[in-house]
């Protein structure tokens, strides 16, 4: 069984295989991402139980702004109706929703829900659900060094003062006290990180998952964290 001395602390979760798991059934791809939903819920519960302190999500890549028209739209609305029909659960479990990416590419009303579920959850401490959103690893790099560089420029800082805190405090997992994923979780088979959370991923432990998202359910959350527990972790040390 699953030791709770041993849980991670932050869990980040690339949900993958809504449109496979869809063209199965003959139907859209929206139609996985409904069904997507139901997992992510089954999840940020379980996570919430079990101890895990961050979720980590990757709800929308920004390379995925090259998909049909019709399937960006159907997830944007998407992401309005759940946190909509969410937000009072996330406030009465104690949930903490932070959002990660390049939110000025979201619809307007989109970005009026974020930053007020935002400002609602902020002192919620018992799970804290970070959702990226428009997100791009690469970026969040390249915007860390903007910032730098703008903070040398004006004399905020020296260039002696750039180390691996600095640049964590620049990244967009500022956000949370737990920025390095312990645990990353791929479903639907595939095996790449897909330009998520790059610089975080140093030192986590990578699960890959053959059930498509919306088959990823507790037992295959339990498989994923009993994996983990057993793994020896030493961040480069000899064993
Ligand atoms: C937007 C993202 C969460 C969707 C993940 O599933 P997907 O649409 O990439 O599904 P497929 O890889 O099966 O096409
Ligand atoms: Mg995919």
């Amino acid at each position: 069984g699953l030791r709770r001395d041993l849980m991670p602390r932050h869990v980040a979760v690339i949900m993958d295989g809504n449109g496979r798991w869809a063209k199965q059934r003959g139907l859209p791809p929206g139609a996985g991402h409904e069904a997507g939903v139901q997992s992510l819920r089954e999840m940020i519960e379980l996570c919430g139980r079990w101890g895990v302190r961050v979720l980590t999500v990757f709800a929308f890549s920004y390379d995925n702004w090259i998909r049909p028209s019709v399937e960006v739209q159907f997830l944007m609305s998407l992401f309005e109706r759940v946190i909509k029909s969410e937000l009072d659960s996330f406030v009465g479990e104690g949930i903490r929703v932070s959002v990660i990416g390049d939110s000025s590419r979201l619809p307007e009303s989109l970005q009026k829900l974020i930053s007020e579920t935002e400002e609602k959850t902020k002192d919620n401490s018992i799970l804290q659900l970070i959702v990226a959103a428009s997100y791009s690893g690469k970026y969040d790099v390249v915007q860390a060094c903007k910032s730098i560089a703008h903070k040398v420029k004006d004399e905020v800082i020296q260039v002696d003062d750039i180390d691996e805190s600095l640049i964590e405090q620049e990244l967009e997992t500022s956000c949370t006290q737990y920025p390095y994923p312990d645990l990353l979780i791929r479903t639907s088979g595939e095996l790449r990180v897909s330009n998520f959370l790059l610089w975080q991923l140093a030192y986590t432990e990578l699960f890959f998952a053959p059930a498509l998202w919306p088959d990823f359910g507790k037992p295959e959350f339990i498989q994923a964290l009993a994996s983990f527990q057993q793994r020896q972790r030493r961040f480069g040390g000899r064993s």
